[in-house]
C-alpha cells in the first residue's frame, strides 16, 4: 500500500513538473507554430546541420562576409534556419518595439508597426512596398490599420510561403501580396508605390545605398518612405573591447555584413536623392527599453533548448537545430547588452521623401 502512494506521489509531482515546465513556464510566443514543426524552412532536414556550418564559416573567415554579391545568399540561409524558431519563439513579427507601459509585447508591437504608416500617410486604396517583410507580421497590422495595399518583398522562399499562409488564414489576401527576390534588385517598375516602408531589414544589405536607391527608383514622386534601421550609436567606442565583442556578437548571431553608425544613415537617404524630413531613435528615453523583452525570455529559452535537444534527439527536429538555437541564445544576450549599454538600436528611424522633381526641396 505505502509503495502504491509513493508511486502515485511521485507520478502527480512528475506530471505537476512537466505542466509547470511546458505550460506555466510560457508556451512558445504564437500558437501558430508548434516545436514538432520546426525546420530548416527551404533546406531539406538532413542538409541543415551543414547549412549551419556553412553560415557560421562566413564568420570565421571574415573576408567571405565581406564579399558583397554573396551577401544576399548567406542572409537566404539564415533565415531558413531561424524562421521557424523566431515564429515559434517570438511571434509573426520579426522586430523589436520599445516596451509600453501597461500594454502586452504584441499591442507594442502593432503600435511601433503602425507608426510606421502613420509616418508614411498613406490613404486606403494606396499601394505601398514593405522592403524585407519576413513571414508578414507588419504586413497583415499595417494593412487592416491604413487599408493600403501593400506588396512585401523577401529574399527566402520560405518566408514568402509562411507569409502567404498566414494572409489568408487572416483574411488579408485581398490586401497583402508578397513576391519572392532582391530588395537591392526589386521586380517592380519605377515611380509605381505610393509609400515604402522596411523595419529592421536593411541592415542586411552590404551597401545602404544601393538598398536606398532602388526604394527610390520604385516610390511615386512625392511619396514617402520610413526605415527602421540597426545601428550602432553615438556611445560606441571602436577602441572598447567590450562594445566590439558585443557588435560582433550581434552582427554573427542576425546575419549582418556589418553594423553601420546612426551617422550614415541620413547622409546615405540624401546621397541617393531623398529628402529627409525626420530621423530619430525610436529607443531613446522616454520610450521603455526594447530589450527588457529579450531579457525576461531566458527561462522560457532554457526551457526551449531542452525541447529542441529531445525533439532532435527523438529526429523529429533536424539535426543543427540544436547549433542555430544555440547561436540565437548567445545573440539574445549580445543585444540586450548592447541595449543596456545604449552602444546600440534596432530602431534608429529615418523619414524621407522622393521629391517631385530633382528639385531642390531642403531637408528639415
Ligand atoms: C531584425 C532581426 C531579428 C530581430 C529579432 C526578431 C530576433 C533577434 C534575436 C532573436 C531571438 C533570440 C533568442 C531566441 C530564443 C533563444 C528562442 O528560444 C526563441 C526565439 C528567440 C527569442 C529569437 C526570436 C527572434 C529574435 C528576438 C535581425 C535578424 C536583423
Ligand atoms: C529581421 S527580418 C524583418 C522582417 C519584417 N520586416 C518584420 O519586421 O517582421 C528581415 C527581412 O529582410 C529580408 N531580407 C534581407 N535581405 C534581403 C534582400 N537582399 N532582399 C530581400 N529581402 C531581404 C529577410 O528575408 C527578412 O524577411
Amino acid at each position: 500500500m505505502e509503495s502504491l502512494t509513493l508511486i502515485c506521489t511521485a507520478a502527480l509531482l512528475c506530471g505537476g513538473l512537466l505542466y509547470w515546465f511546458v505550460c506555466i513556464l510560457g508556451p512558445a510566443e504564437q500558437k501558430g507554430k508548434r516545436a514538432v514543426d520546426l525546420s530548416g524552412g527551404s533546406i531539406s532536414a538532413e542538409n541543415v546541420q551543414a547549412n549551419y556550418d556553412k553560415y557560421s564559416s562566413f564568420f570565421r573567415r571574415p573576408k567571405e562576409i565581406e564579399k558583397s554579391e554573396k551577401v544576399p545568399d548567406f542572409v537566404d540561409t539564415f533565415y531558413n534556419l531561424v524562421t521557424d524558431i523566431y515564429e515559434w519563439g517570438w511571434g509573426q513579427s520579426f522586430h523589436f518595439s520599445p516596451a509600453v507601459a501597461g500594454k502586452s509585447h504584441l499591442d507594442a508591437t502593432r503600435l511601433h508597426e503602425q507608426m510606421a504608416v502613420d509616418l508614411i500617410k498613406v490613404k486606403p486604396g494606396d499601394r505601398i512596398v514593405d522592403v524585407g517583410c519576413g513571414v508578414g507580421g507588419p504586413m497583415r497590422a499595417i494593412a487592416s490599420h491604413s487599408r493600403a495595399k501593400v506588396v512585401g518583398i523577401t529574399i527566402n522562399e520560405y518566408q514568402v510561403n509562411r507569409a502567404r499562409l498566414h494572409n489568408k488564414k487572416a483574411g488579408l489576401d485581398d490586401l497583402c501580396d508578397v513576391v519572392c527576390g532582391n530588395f537591392l534588385e526589386m521586380p517592380f517598375d519605377n515611380d509605381s508605390f505610393d509609400g515604402a516602408y522596411s523595419i529592421e531589414a536593411t541592415c542586411h544589405a552590404p551597401k545602404l545605398e544601393e538598398v536606398y536607391a532602388e526604394v527610390y527608383r520604385v516610390l511615386k514622386p512625392g511619396a514617402l518612405y520610413v526605415s527602421y534601421e540597426w545601428v550602432t550609436t553615438e556611445k560606441f567606442n571602436g577602441d572598447d573591447q567590450e562594445h566590439v565583442e558585443v557588435i560582433q556578437g550581434i552582427e554573427r548571431g542576425d546575419a549582418l555584413p556589418g553594423l553601420r553608425s546612426y551617422a550614415d544613415i541620413a547622409a546615405t537617404a540624401e546621397k541617393v536623392g531623398f529628402v529627409v524630413v525626420e530621423e530619430k531613435d525610436l529607443a531613446k528615453p522616454p520610450a521603455l527599453p526594447w530589450w527588457t523583452r529579450l531579457k525576461m525570455g531566458r527561462i522560457a529559452y532554457w526551457r526551449n533548448h531542452i525541447v529542441i535537444i529531445v525533439l532532435s534527439t527523438l529526429g523529429i527536429a533536424p539535426k543543427g537545430t540544436v547549433d542555430v538555437h544555440e547561436m540565437l541564445f548567445k545573440t539574445a544576450d549580445f543585444l540586450t547588452r548592447g541595449g543596456e549599454s545604449g552602444i546600440f538600436s534596432p530602431m534608429h528611424m529615418i523619414l524621407c521623401r522622393k521629391p517631385h522633381a530633382a528639385s531642390h526641396e531642403t531637408s528639415s
